[in-house]
């Protein structure tokens, strides 16, 4: 009988410190764990959430508007400060982007959050305006191949191209972020230079951009190459004006993340589920998980502002419908309370 009691304790014990599936599975991130701060790294970090659409527009099947709907919802109520939606592009070029319209009218907003879209041009801006974006984002590159084959002209155009979608969300008093892709390397160019990385931030600032997220789109960077090429950007750009977007194609993302983070950045874009790739750089994998990365931030002791475990369901619940593994290491290693 008391050998019963105790083994019957030992379960709600064993239980309560490592949850139901054995010692691999965390009840929660960081409790017991040490949250040890490095000198040097900022206090808060701003994580713009991508994966509504650098994370879906890659994604061959069409996903449905509605989920597309609950998934932004379940990242608002995460807390995300920042999330961009869709994409007001050509349905020709990016198909599943084409319900633009019907995801930005079809969320609950929430005040303090910022609801984003990309337009490459006047066309996209005025749509997503009418949509009710709260801001937009254009988006260049520092190759001129990307440039060709993702947006159809060359960097020079692009910014040309541009001019119009500032002024028009200047008189419409519409924030613009701007976007430099291929920034630690191209798909068809090989190296690229940071010099050139520079250059096409310090345009897209220059014209009026609050904030230049330098991509490393196919996600080749190191940590070294991400702290050379951000002390070029930053002779020309503020770096408190600067972010980063870093795929994770060869693991290295969080690594880069932190690199750039010694280099003062303190805004980073990320994807639930490590959802994502770009149609137009084959090979390139999914972005950085939202969850790792802020996982990472909050053992360094960073304020993000978001609630770790409701990312981590807005997390399993795309993972679900999409039908596959999450890509997050944190919420594969994580329990959700349900399951305990
Ligand atoms: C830029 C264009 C439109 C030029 O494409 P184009 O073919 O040169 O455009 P056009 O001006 O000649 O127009 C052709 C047709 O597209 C229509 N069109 C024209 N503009 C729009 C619009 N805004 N919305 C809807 N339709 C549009 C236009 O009305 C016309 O329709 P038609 O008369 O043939 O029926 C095209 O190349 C395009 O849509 N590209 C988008 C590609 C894309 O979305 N790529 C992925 C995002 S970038 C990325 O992933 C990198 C990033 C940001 O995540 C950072 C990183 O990871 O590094």
């Amino acid at each position: 009988m008391a050998a019963l009691k105790r083994l019957k304790l030992l379960k709600i014990f064993s239980k309560l410190k490592y949850g139901v599936a054995g010692v691999n599975c965390l009840q929660n991130t960081h409790r017991g764990y040490a949250q040890i701060s490095i000198a040097g790294l900022p206090s808060f970090v701003k994580i713009v959430e991508v994966g509504p659409r650098d994370g879906l527009q890659n994604e061959k099947e069409k996903v449905a508007t509605d989920v597309k709907i609950e998934l932004i919802n379940k990242l608002s109520l995460a807390g995300i400060p920042c999330i961009e939606v869709t994409s007001f592009v050509s349905p020709k070029w990016v198909p599943q982007m084409a319900d633009h319209t019907e995801v930005l009218k079809g969320i609950q907003r929430h005040p303090n959050i910022i609801y984003s879209a990309l337009t490459p041009n006047l066309k996209g801006f005025t749509s997503a305006l009418e949509a009710g974006a709260n801001e937009v984002a254009i988006f260049g590159a520092a190759s001129e191949s990307f440039s060709k084959k993702n947006i159809n002209c060359s960097i020079a155009e692009s910014l040309e191209r541009f001019e119009s979608v500032m002024s028009a969300a200047k008189s419409s008093n519409i924030p613009v972020r701007g976007y430099v892709s291929c920034v630690l390397g191209c798909p068809y160019e090989g190296t690229i230079s940071a010099e050139k990385v520079a250059q096409v931030a310090k345009s897209l600032y220059d014209m009026g951009c609050y904030e230049v997220s330098l991509g490393d789109t196919i996600g080749v960077g190191t940590p070294g190459a991400m702290k050379h090429m951000i002390s070029e950007v930053i002779k020309v750009v503020p770096v408190d004006k600067l972010a980063v977007h870093c795929h994770d194609t060869y693991g290295q993302a969080l690594a880069n993340i932190l690199a750039a983070l010694q280099m003062g950045i303190s805004v980073v874009d990320s994807s639930v589920a490590g959802l994502g790739g770009c149609p137009y750089a084959k090979g390139a994998s999914g972005n950085v998980s939202s969850e790792d990365v802020v996982y990472m931030l909050h053992g360094l002791n960073i304020k993000t502002g978001i609630d770790i475990q409701k990312l981590i369901e807005a997390g399993r619940y795309i993972s679900s419908k999409l039908e596959r593994n999450t890509q997050s290491k944190v919420a594969q290693a994580t329990c959700t309370k349900s399951s305990l």
